[in-house]
């Protein structure tokens, strides 16, 4: 990728699972060049949060702005679950898609992680990822028995993910 004229308006978009790592590649690539970057997920959760606190869902993702992306709650396992129930009502996915549209679209270049980012979201965009992680690597988690851990798996450059917060959980079991 290099600058040029057509670089004004440049859509990166990156798709895979929960905790493979999208947003933290995400975030390189903004960094690296200089793109705005948008965390999907962070959109359900602010919806979420909005809802809990007693908005009608479908009002609440139409009213979303950038500022209620900023949120310090937002990370929690309880925003998580607030999440999760309105991403399945179809109208919320919709008054989310047109702001997950425009800021695809923004001058500058936009880099933007989640699920469905290639395929609905941004179709034509000029750059797509699809980001795994192996299970063993990607569920191990911030448990505390590191013995346990590093028999589970043993390479260095995973260890930093157990101190991130996944879920503590690898093979149905839960590590503590
Ligand atoms: N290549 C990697 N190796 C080890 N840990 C990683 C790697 N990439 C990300 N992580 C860690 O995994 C966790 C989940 O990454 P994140 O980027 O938040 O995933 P996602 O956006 O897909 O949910 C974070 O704690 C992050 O620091
Ligand atoms: N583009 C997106 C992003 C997240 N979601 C859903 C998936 C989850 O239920 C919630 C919260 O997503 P979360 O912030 O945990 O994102 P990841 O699972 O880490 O990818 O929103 C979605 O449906 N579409």
């Amino acid at each position: 990728m290099t600058n040029s004229p057509d670089s004004a308006q440049f859509t990166v978009a990156i798709d895979g699972p929960a905790a493979a790592g999208k947003g933290t590649i995400g975030r390189a690539v903004a960094d690296r060049f200089g793109f705005a970057h948008l965390d999907t997920g962070l959109l359900y959760r602010a919806v979420g949060a909005k809802v809990a606190g007693g908005m009608d869902p479908a009002a609440a993702a139409r009213a979303l702005t950038p500022e209620d992306l900023a949120r310090g709650d937002l990370r929690s396992a309880e925003a998580g679950q607030a999440a999760s129930r309105v991403a399945v009502l179809p109208e919320v996915r919709a008054a989310l898609l047109d702001f997950q549209r425009r800021f695809a679209r923004r001058p500058g270049g936009a880099v933007l992680d989640g699920r469905d980012i290639g395929t609905v979201i941004c179709p034509a965009a000029e750059v797509k990822l699809y980001v795994t992680a192996s299970p063993k690597c990607g569920r191990i988690g911030a448990g505390r028995n590191w013995a346990a851990r590093r028999r589970l798996c043993p390479m260095p450059r995973c260890w930093p993910r157990w101190w991130s917060g996944t879920p503590a959980t690898w093979g149905g079991r839960t590590l503590r």
